[in-house]
C-alpha cells in the first residue's frame, strides 16, 4: 500500500509504507525490526527504531506482542524512534510465551548431560504438537555419545514418528542442516534447561545470545519466562528462546490427544477404528491401541485430560453459582448467587400480583 504526500511544490509523490516486526517488547516500548527494503535514509545506521504504540491502538485495546507486524509512523531518524499506528492481521499466535506469527516449534534435547530422558521429550513434543504449528526435533551434544547409541537413539524416535536432527555445538555437527530447517521462518524454541538451547541460537544467528539482544540492558534477567526476544539468523528468518518451563503442563480435553501423536495419525491413516470418537482405550475394532512404544503413555495423557476437563467443568459450575466481589480492602471473594426460587424473597410488587391474581379467583 501506499500513503500520499507532498513536496514543497505541492506535487504528490507516492510514499511507501513503513512495515516491520516487533522483537522485543519493554514496558511501552516496541523494538520494531523494518523490513528489508524500507525506505530508510543512508544517514540513519539502523533497521531497527524503538517505538511506542499510538494512544488510538491502546484504546480500542490493540495489543502489540513480539512477533507482530507492524506498521510504523513518524519516524525520527536521528533519535531512532518511530510509533506503530497498526498491528496486521495475525497469522498465528503462541499463548506462553505470547508470539506472534510464529511457524514452527524448534525442541531442542541433549542426548546426555542431562540423560535424555523419554518420558520428558514426550511430553515437551505432545506439548508442541498442540501448538498446531510444524515441529522440528533437534538432539544437542552428539559428541557424548558413541555413534551406535546416536543411531540407536535416531531409529527409536523414527517409530514415534520424528525424524530427530542429531547436532552437537561444540563440534559444529548438524548446525547447517538445522539451519536450511529454519531460514525464513519465524520459529520458537523450546526445551529442558541446560540441553543447550542457548548454545544452539548463538551458533545458528552466529553471535552470542547476551550481545545480540537488541533490548540489551533494559531486559534484566533474560531467563525470566516472560521476556521473550526474537533474534535475527543471518540468511532471514527469526529464532524466539522460551526459557522457564521444564515440565510443560497439558490444558487440553481427551478428544485433542490423539491428534499430538503421529504414531496414532499414522495408524488412522491405513485403517479407521469401528467408532468415529474412540478414545484407543477399551473399544471394540480399535485401530490404534496395540503394541507400540508411547502407547501407556497416551493412555497416561487421556487420564490427565480426563481429569482436566472435569476439573474444567468443576470451575465452570463454580464460577456459574458464584459471583467475584472485591472488597473494600481489594481482595477478591466468592459470593454465592441467590437462586431466585429457592432463596430470592418475592418482591412486594409480586406478591400483592399474586393476591390479586387470588382475589380474581
Ligand atoms: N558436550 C557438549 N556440551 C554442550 C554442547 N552445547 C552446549 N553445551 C554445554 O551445555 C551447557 C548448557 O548450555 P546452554 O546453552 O546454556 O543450555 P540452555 O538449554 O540454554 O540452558 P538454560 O539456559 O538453563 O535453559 C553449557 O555448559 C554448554 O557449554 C555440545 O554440543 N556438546
Ligand atoms: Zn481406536
Amino acid at each position: 500500500m501506499t500513503g500520499q504526500a507532498t513536496t514543497p511544490s505541492s506535487e504528490p509523490i507516492a510514499i511507501e509504507r513503513l512495515t516491520g516486526t516487533v522483537l522485543a517488547v519493554q514496558a511501552n516500548y516496541y523494538w520494531v525490526q523494518l523490513d528489508p527494503g524500507s525506505p530508510i535514509p543512508a544517514t540513519c545506521a539502523t533497521q531497527r527504531l524503538l517505538c511506542l504504540r499510538r494512544a488510538r491502538l491502546k484504546k480500542v485495546g490493540q495489543q502489540v506482542a513480539v512477533g507482530d507486524r507492524v506498521v510504523v509512523v513518524e519516524p525520527d531518524w536521528q533519535g531512532q524512534r518511530g510509533a506503530i499506528e497498526e498491528v496486521l492481521p495475525r497469522r498465528s499466535w503462541l499463548d506462553r510465551p505470547p508470539v506472534a506469527n510464529v511457524d514452527r516449534v524448534l525442541l531442542v534435547f541433549a542426548l546426555a548431560e542431562p540423560t535424555l530422558d523419554p518420558h520428558q521429550l514426550s511430553r515437551f513434543l505432545v506439548k508442541a504438537e498442540s501448538t498446531g504449528l510444524a515441529v522440528t526435533l533437534c538432539l544437542n551434544k552428539r559428541d557424548l555419545l558413541s555413534a551406535a547409541d546416536c543411531q540407536q537413539w535416531r531409529d527409536r524416535l523414527r517409530n514415534w514418528g520424528y525424524d530427530p536432527l542429531l547436532i552437537s555445538v561444540y563440534q559444529k555437527q548438524g548446525l547447517q542442516t538445522l539451519h536450511e530447517a529454519l531460514s525464513g521462518q519465524t520459529t520458537v524454541v523450546a526445551g529442558p534447561s541446560g540441553v543447550g538451547k542457548s548454545s544452539t541460537i548463538g551458533a545458528l544467528i552466529g553471535t552470542d545470545l547476551r550481545t545480540a539482544a537488541v533490548s540489551g540492558k533494559l531486559a534484566r534477567g533474560r531467563h525470566t519466562t516472560r521476556h521473550v526476544e526474537l533474534f535475527e539468523l543471518p540468511d532471514g528468518g527469526l529464532l524466539a528462546d522460551t526459557p522457564g518451563f521444564n515440565q510443560p503442563q497439558l490444558t487440553c480435553g481427551p478428544a485433542a490427544i490423539p491428534a499430538l501423536f503421529p504414531e496414532i495419525q499414522q495408524r488412522l491413516a491405513i485403517a479407521p477404528c469401528r467408532y468415529g470418537d474412540c478414545r484407543h482405550h477399551n473399544e471394540p475394532d480399535c485401530a490404534v491401541r496395540g503394541d507400540w512404544e508411547r502407547y501407556p503413555f497416551y493412555l497416561e495423557l487421556l487420564e490427565e485430560a480426563i481429569d482436566y476437563e472435569a476439573a474444567q467443568e468443576r470451575q465452570r459450575q463454580t464460577e456459574s453459582s458464584f459471583k467475584r466481589k472485591i472488597q473494600r480492602d481489594g481482595r477478591e471473594v466468592l459470593e454465592p448467587r441467590l437462586n431466585s426460587k429457592r432463596f430470592r424473597r418475592t418482591s412486594r410488587r409480586l406478591q400483592h400480583q399474586a393476591i390479586e391474581e387470588t382475589d380474581d379467583l
